[in-house]
């Protein structure tokens, strides 16, 4: 098992010539699973790939642009020779999806998942899949877009991937699950699902929420015709339309998931934004100027280490 530090902890790269796994099955072949299927065969060609999805239309379109190895019709059916299996659908839908394919795992096969929150999906799993070995993990990576057609090889490039399997879990299986994101380009790390829901609250749910709020609120304004809400979206408002642009299951899904970090995270953001309501309201010009401050340090060291969001850059030159 890697070693846990503050909850967080790198995951040493042994690397080697040996593929990690030969037989990799995706279950949802949305943004994220059709992304994995066209990355593994950029990076891996050798490895077969199987995929399944509820959707039957998705399946179709699966078919039709040659995504995977074999299409199957059932979750079961996909995993049925599989020595990895990657639940890619929302989070709510990641339990119920790994109970469909129980009796069809074999017993060696490794199951992970994609979901943008752990603790609760690796409660699911944990319940679903009971003595399995079990690498839950979250790359860091994505775009407002969905379905089968968004995805492409290169979304992992440069990301990090959060693993967070239970303490005793097989040490072998943790490393096969990092290599396997390690080829796909991505770095792993690994943490507790607690750890990481605190975090991605901060980092990612929360945004997500201010945007669609935002976006909400524009376009519910009397005096501000919706016309005018597109019309006049150049700026951070444009970009706040891009992260609301995002799907509407898959956002519900995080946020009755990770509900009580979110909740928090909002508490404490409902409070600051009421000590700026406060700045603004008594001229504190100085209060203000130390906080944009701030933030203008924290984006220009953000962008000195490369770690500007491409997907951003993705979304807005696809307009
Ligand atoms: N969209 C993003 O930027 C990112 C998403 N994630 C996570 O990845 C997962 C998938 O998200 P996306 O690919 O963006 O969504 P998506 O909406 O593009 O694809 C999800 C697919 O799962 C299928 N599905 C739903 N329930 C199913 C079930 N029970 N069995 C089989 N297929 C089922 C749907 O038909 C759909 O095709 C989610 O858990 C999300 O939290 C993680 C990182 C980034
Ligand atoms: O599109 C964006 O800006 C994102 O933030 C993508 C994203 C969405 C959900 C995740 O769990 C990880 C990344």
């Amino acid at each position: 098992m890697p070693r846990r530090h503050r909850g967080v902890a790198p995951v040493g790269g042994a690397g080697g010539l040996m593929l990690p796994f030969a037989r990799v099955t995706l279950i949802g072949l949305g943004l994220i699973g059709s992304s994995l299927a066209r990355a593994v065969r950029a990076t891996m060609p050798t490895v077969r790939l199987t995929g399944y999805d509820a959707d039957p239309a998705v399946r179709e379109t699966a078919v039709r642009i040659e995504l995977v190895d074999d299409v199957a019709d059932s979750a079961g059916t996909a995993a049925i020779d599989a020595d990895l299996v990657i639940l890619c659908v929302p989070v709510g839908a990641i339990g119920p999806a790994a109970a469909e394919l129980a009796d069809d795992l074999p017993a060696d096969a490794v199951v992970s998942d994609v979901g943008s929150c752990k603790a609760a999906v690796a409660r699911a799993l944990a319940e679903a899949l009971p003595g399995r070995a079990i690498v839950p993990a979250h790359p860091v990576a994505g775009t407002e877009q969905s379905g089968p057609e968004a995805g492409f090889a290169t979304l992992f490039h440069g990301r990090w991937c959060i693993l967070t399997p239970e303490a005793g879990t097989d040490a072998t299986a943790v490393e096969r699950v990092a290599e396997f994101w390690r080829r796909l380009g991505a770095t792993p790390e690994v943490m507790t699902p607690e750890h990481h829901d605190r975090v991605l609250a901060v980092t990612s749910h929360l945004p997500h929420l201010i945007a669609y709020t935002i976006v909400g609120t524009a376009s519910d304004l009397e005096e501000v015709t919706r016309g005018e809400v597109i019309k006049y979206s150049a700026g951070g408002f444009r970009d706040f339309t891009r992260i609301a642009a995002s799907d509407p299951t898959m956002w519900r899904d995080v946020f009755l998931t990770n509900r009580e970090a979110v909740l928090e995270m909002l508490g404490r953001f409902s409070e600051d934004l009421a000590s700026l309501q406060r700045a603004i309201r008594w001229g504190k010009g100085d209060e203000l100027f130390d906080l944009f401050t701030r933030t203008r340090a924290i984006r220009r060291s953000i962008v000195e280490q490369g770690q500007d969001d491409p997907a951003a850059d993705f979304g807005r030159s696809h307009e």
